[in-house]
Formats: structure tokens, sequence, C-alpha cells
């Protein structure tokens, strides 16, 4: 038979019981009357409704649960792994929201103002460690005892007693050097840090010994009843939850059973709660023809129709037994008793849970704070910066390193470069080409050929032609230069008789040049050598003979330059745009990470429950990336300018604000890829992927005049290329903050840094929990 007939009477002569039969008999349908009863409770849950994913393809985890957890008791969430347990939890602590369904904790509703949850009226100890691996065990507690509001002497007193009852290693241990079960050890220590009303304990005593397991159930029995404090623990080791008040069996996101320990024992006839749960989970099986027999014998049954309508089984229900159905749970009650059928379906939209999510709210952002918060903040980010090599080389020496390549790399003119000549002019010996120099008219050839820059360019003297331009073919030499066997008499005839030489002599009396321009660097660079160099020979020769030497230049007389120099420095054109490029990508790279490790290894999670909001949190990585920053600009700044010589016309400390303002672009960028990414690599990839596009984009190492319009537009609204203009004309031009695209830049950044944190709060809001 299926049903248990006897209705389980609560064990005699037991203070809790009382408290359960009151939380029991406190029904949540005569609304007026249960507000009061339910702010009674530790904890009360009503018609709660939980989802994961979309809308339109839900993963329902919490369907009508109802929960109630009386003050000073131990309650025992128990159920199948992924029945929803944590998700529960993480709703009563108010990290995460409900879709419809009401919960009330310690007499207040999660996330709301004054009803300290999250906050420091609940101790949580997640699934997960949650803990700094960098940190050793005293400066977690420290952390957490800040965040808490407790004072340093508290703090260091509790962490005594913890350390002994918890049988833990010296403080000074680092966390990341703990075995499992001690790292779970000061997790748990954590969570009974500041002695809170409420501990919500997931999984406490996996991976504990049978020793410390028991005197860990001694003292939350002594807490119970000696403080009158409340405990919600869910374990896997049913055995150990006989020593809770109320065992909650949950499953497929409903509790089914709300009894103590004993009513369930004697409800299914059994010695352990192990035979309790195997009895249930084979009934599963049996469901269907359950129904039958029920119907046959007559009782009260209830089938559900839909997946909303759980059962809810409580003593006061006069439930008889409980049936597991593949999807649907049968609650079976006799002739009298209440059925499921009495309790509301699904809430209306309308009577939605106030329970906010504090990592979606807007309104936590504006709650500013405490001092102790704010302290173990940004000393938890700077500690773990500190201790960790790899972010501080990240941090101090890229910034450096990249500065140094670029201007060691980047922008100088290319040098050794070959050039296979054949002069038939003169009769070149070894290398020697002999030229007088004064008003000769004599070797001409070696004369021009002496004004090739000798520091750049290495002259190699072939016989003939053919064999010059097989070796600009075969790469030996980047061009060939050719002088003909009449070249300087061509060349002095030319001068005597100006537009009377014929054609043959003025063909002699050029030089024939044939470049390899598969470089456009390298060949760009030898034309302009190769004319500039005869532009001086021609000067030089004209004035040795008396002449005006102008009279050899071409007729435009180019002035000083307005701004720049006359040989300008392509290290000067990228330089403005590479110091904010390194700037705003670090800080990218340091912001995504550090929100996306510290949310996937549950540290997020874990300070807002203890009351940090996500506006303590971003505030207190604003001010770490601040100081960073401050020190990278420096070093970057410090390097370009004064160690590599790039001009700065301008105002540094508008060159100075504008690189900062970058980087807090840059961080606030971050922001918005650790708030869209999930995971770690996806922030990577997104940040990278974003690294190229803006660099090509935002006329760094190319003017954007030279793009097609479309692109031109699209690169103006990049959060770069005004800032790379505008400092741009800083340090080349020397303009002030007056001058448009000047302040362009500044606005524009200061534009994108609005943009980004309003992208970043809207994500999070409306991110599901
Ligand atoms: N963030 C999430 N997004 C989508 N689905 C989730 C998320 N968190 C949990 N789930 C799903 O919700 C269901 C309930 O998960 P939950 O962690 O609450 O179960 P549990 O009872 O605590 O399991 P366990 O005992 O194994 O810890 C599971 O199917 C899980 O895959």
């Amino acid at each position: 038979m299926l049903i248990t007939e006897s209705s389980p009477p609560s064990p005699p002569g037991d203070e809790k019981e009382s408290k359960m039969s009151q939380i029991q008999f406190s029904q949540p349908f005569d609304e007026d009357a249960s507000v009061w009863s339910k702010r009674q409770q530790a904890v009360c849950v009503r018609h709660a409704y939980k989802h994961y994913g979309s809308n339109k393809r839900p993963n329902h985890v919490l369907s009508n649960l109802n929960m109630t957890v009386a003050k000073g008791t131990i309650y025992g969430l128990l159920g199948a792994s992924g029945c929803g347990k944590t998700t529960l939890l993480s709703c009563i602590v108010g990290r995460r929201k409900l879709n419809s369904g009401e919960i009330w904790v310690l007499g207040g509703k999660p996330g709301t103002k004054g009803s300290g949850v999250p906050g420091k009226r609940v101790g949580y100890m997640p699934q997960e460690i949650a803990l700094y691996g960098e940190f050793t065990i005293k400066e977690t507690m420290m952390y957490f005892g800040w965040i808490f509001g407790m004072k340093t002497s508290e703090i260091l007193e509790r962490l005594r007693f913890l350390l002994d009852f918890l049988d833990l290693p010296s403080e000074n241990r680092m966390v990341k050097n703990l075995s499992g079960g001690q790292s779970r050890r000061v997790s748990f220590a954590v969570a009974l840090m500041h002695d809170p009303e409420l501990l919500i304990l997931d999984e406490p005593t996996v991976g504990v010994d049978p020793l410390l397991r028991q005197s860990i159930w001694t003292h939350l029995v002594r807490i119970t009843g000696a403080a009158d404090k409340t405990v919600i623990i869910t374990t896997h080791y049913i055995e150990e939850a006989r020593q809770a008040h109320t065992i909650g069996l949950m499953r497929s996101g409903r509790l089914l059973a709300e009894q103590s320990p004993q009513a369930l024992l004697q409800m299914y006839n059994c010695i352990s709660l192990e035979d309790v749960f195997l009895k249930l989970s084979r009934k599963q099986g049996q469901s269907n023809q359950a129904v039958e027999l029920q119907v046959a014998g007559g009782l009260g049954l209830t089938k559900l129709s839909r997946r909303e309508e759980a059962p809810y089984a409580h003593e006061d229900a006069h439930v008889k037994g409980l049936n597991f159905h593949q999807s649907k749970e049968v609650l079976i009650t006799d002739h009298n008793g209440v059925s499921n059928g009495d309790i509301p379906g699904k809430i209306a939209p309308s009577m939605k849970a106030d329970c906010d999510d504090c990592g979606d709210c807007l309104s936590p952002l504006l709650n500013f704070t405490s001092r102790g918060k704010i302290k173990a903040l940004i000393q938890k980010n700077f500690l773990r910066m500190w201790r960790n090599i790899g972010v501080m080389l990240f941090i101090f020496v890229l910034p450096v390193m990249q500065v140094i390549l670029f201007c060691l790399a980047i922008g100088r003119d290319p040098v050794g470069l070959r050039l296979a000549i054949v002069n038939n002019d003169v009769n070149v010996v070894d290398g020697y080409c002999p030229y007088n120099n004064t008003c000769s008219m004599k070797n001409l050839s070696c004369r021009y050929l002496d004004h090739l820059k000798n520091q750049s360019i290495i002259k190699e003297y072939y016989a003939d032609l053919e064999s010059a331009i097989n070796a600009v073919k075969e790469g030996q030499a980047w061009g060939a230069i050719y002088f003909n066997e009449n070249y300087t008499d061509s060349l002095v005839a030319r001068l005597a008789l100006a537009d009377t030489a014929d054609d043959e002599t003025i063909e002699s009396s050029e030089v024939q040049v044939w470049l390899d321009m598969s470089n456009q660097q390298i060949g760009l660079m030898l034309n302009r050598d190769i004319q500039f160099s005869y532009r001086d020979f021609a000067k030089n020769l004209l004035s040795t003979c008396d002449y005006n030497p102008k009279v050899g230049d071409i007729p435009i007389d180019f002035k000083e330059p307005i701004y720049g120099d006359t040989n300008p420095s392509f290290t000067d054109f990228v330089a403005p745009g590479v110091i904010l490029t390194i700037v705003f990508f670090l800080a990218v790279a340091l912001t995504s990470s550090a929100l996306i490790v510290e949310r996937m290894e549950g540290l997020l999670d874990r300070s807002w429950v203890a009351g940090v909001s996500p506006g303590e949190i971003l505030f207190s990585h604003v001010v770490t990336q601040f100081v960073v920053m401050c020190g990278q600009t420096a070093l970057v700044l410090v390097f370009m300018i004064l160690v590599f010589g790039v001009k700065c016309n301008g105002n540094i400390f508008f060159v100075v604000l504008l690189t900062l303002l970058q980087g807090l672009c840059g961080m606030c960028f971050g922001f918005v890829i650790s708030a869209a990414c999930e995971l770690e690599r996806n922030a990577i990839q997104l940040a990278l992927g974003s690294f190229y596009p803006t660099l090509l984009l935002s006329g760094v190492i190319w003017p954007i005049e030279g793009m097609p319009w479309i692109l031109r537009y699209i690169s103006t609204c990049l959060p770069l290329t005004l800032a790379t203009s505008s400092l741009r004309s800083i340090l080349t031009r020397g303009w002030p903050i007056t001058d448009p695209e000047v302040y362009m830049g500044f606005i524009s950044t200061l534009i994108w840094i609005a943009l980004f944190l309003v992208v970043t709060i809207t994500v999070l809001r409306f991110k599901k929990g």
C-alpha cells in the first residue's frame, strides 16, 4: 500500500516542534492575517516561481514553492541534485529574483531597504568555496568582518574562536594552499563570522571528517537553542539531517514535505531517513498505478494537471502520504483534509515579488556606503594585485615594454639598404669613385653619388646593367642606378645649352633608376633620397662655381613648417594614438578579467550577500584602477616624452588628463564586457576582438582622411579617434584646450565614459539573476 494511514504526530516535549506547528498552521490564504504571521517566521516563501533562460524557452527551477522556517530552528533542505535548492537559497539571501511569488526573511523582503538581507543579518556559505586564494585565513576574516561592519578587535576575537572551533590551520596560511576540507571550513567560518541571525549553509559538511561534521551540527543545535539563531542547511548526507528540527523535501522545484524528521520516519515507517528517501524514490515509478489505487480506495485525490500546481505537504494539511510522479506530484489527503486544490495557482504577474536581485538593481548603485566596506574592498583589490606577480607585470612592466618597443621599432628610417650601381661614366675601382669638390666638371656621377646618404644606403658597384637589375630581382638590392658613359659630358652640355640641348643629350644626362617598390616605406624613402641628393648635388656644384645655388632647386620655396619638422617623424604621428591605446586597452583587460574572475569563483555573490552593493564594488574598482592608471600614465608619458624624446609642444597637464580619461574610458568598457560576458574566455575574445578594429579605425596608424566616407563617420564615433587627434594636436601643434579639435577629444571621451556606464548598469539591470 502506498499510503501511510497514520498522520504523524509531532514528537512531544520538543520546544522547537511547537514553534514549527505555529508556522505550519499559519497559512497564507488569509492574506490580511498572514502578513503578520509571515513576518514572525525566519523565512517564509509563498508561491515562488523561478525560471532560468528566456520567457519563450524557460527552464523552470522553482514552481509554486512554499516554505516556512521558524525562528530558532534548523531547517534541513534535502532533495536530489539539480532540484533547485541552491536557486531557492540564493533567492532567500536576495541574490536572485523570483519571477513571481514572495519571500519574507526575518520579517522583511530581501533586497528592500532596511531588511538587512542581503547584509549582516544573514550568514551565507555558498556551495563553491568562494574565497580569495591570495588571502591568508586572517585576511579573509578581516575582509568579511569589515564588510559586516565589525571592529578589528571583534574580528580578531571571533577569529580565535573559529580557528579553534573549526580546527583550522594557522591564521597566516594562504587560502590557496589549504586542502579542500580546510578551505570549506574557512568558508564556513566566514558565514559564522558575524554571528548572524540567519545562517544559510549550502552543503557545509562536504569534505569534512565525521568528527568535525558532528561538532558542526552540535554547534548549530547549540546556537539555534541558546541564541535563537535560525539555520537553513542543505546536505547530501541525509542521515545528518536527522538533527534538524524540520526537513524540507524538495523535488522538481517544489517542496513536497515540510516535516520533522521523526514525523517523516513515522509516516513512512522507516528507521532511517535514507530509507524514507529510498522509499519515496521507489514510489516514483509506481505513481500511475498509485493514482488508480487511491481512487479505488476512495481517498481524496488531487491530480495535478499543470506543473504550476504543486502540492505542499505539512502536518496540518492532513497529508497521508506523498506520491512522486514523473513531472506531476500527487498529494493525497483524507476526505476532510485540505488538498492542494485549495492552494492558489500561479500568482498573477501583477503580484510579482519585490524581492530584488541585488546584482540587477540600479538602486543599490546609489546607496553609499560604509567606510569599513570601502576599506575592505579597496584593500582586497590592491592585495589581489600585489600578490599576483603576473598581474603586477601586466600592470606596470607591459606598458613600459610596449612604449620601448614602439619607440625602438616604429618610425625610424631603415638603414643598410643596398643599391646596385652601374657607373659607365667613371672607372670605379674597388668601390672608389673619384671626384673633385671644386668647380670641376669631371666625374659628376661620382660627385652625385657622394650625396646619397651613406649611413642608410650601401652602394654596390656592378659591371653591367643586366647584373644590377638581376640583383634587384633576386632581392639583393632595393634598386639599380645607371650612369651611361657620357653622363658627365651630357650633363655639362645640358646645363650649357639649356633649351637648345637635343633629346640625346638630355637623355644621356639622366640618371636611370629602377626601384623595388614592393615595400612602400623603403621604396618611397629611396625615391625621396635619390631626388633630394640630386638637388643637394646640383646646389653644391652651382655654389662652387659661384652661381646662385637656388637655380638648382625646384622653384618652390618650402619655408619652415608652421607645425612639425621639415623632415617629419612617423613616430610623432603615431605616438599619441599609441599612448592612448596602451592605457585604454590595459584598463579594458584588467577590469573585465578582474570582475569576471571574481564572479566565476562565486566571490562577487558572496560579497553581495554580505551586504556589498554593486555600486560599492564598481566604486572600489574605479578607485583601484584609477591609482593603477596614474602609475601607468606616468610611466608611459615619462618613457615616451623624456626617454624617447617624443615631442610635447602643448600643456602637459592636458596630456596627462586626456590619458587618464582614456584609461577611465577603457575601464568602463571593461565593465561593459564583464557585465555582458559570463565567461572569462568570452571577455578575452571581446576585448581582443575589439582591439584591432579600434586600432585600425581610430586614425592611430593612418589618417582617417584616407578612409572611405562611411568608415570615416564610424571612425569618428569610436572612443579613441577624437581623443587621438586631440592628443596629437596638443603634442605636435601645442594647441590649447580652447581649440575645438582639442576639447572635442575630451568631450567625446566623457560621453563614452557615461555611455559605457549606462550600458553596464542596463545590462546588469536586465540580466537575469
Ligand atoms: N545560472 C543558471 N542558469 C541556468 N540554469 C541554471 C543556473 N543555475 C542553476 N541552473 C539550473 O537550475 C537547476 C537547479 O539548480 P540548483 O543549483 O538550484 O540545484 P541544486 O538542487 O542546488 O543542485 P545540487 O544539489 O547539485 O547543488 C539545475 O537544472 C541547473 O542546471
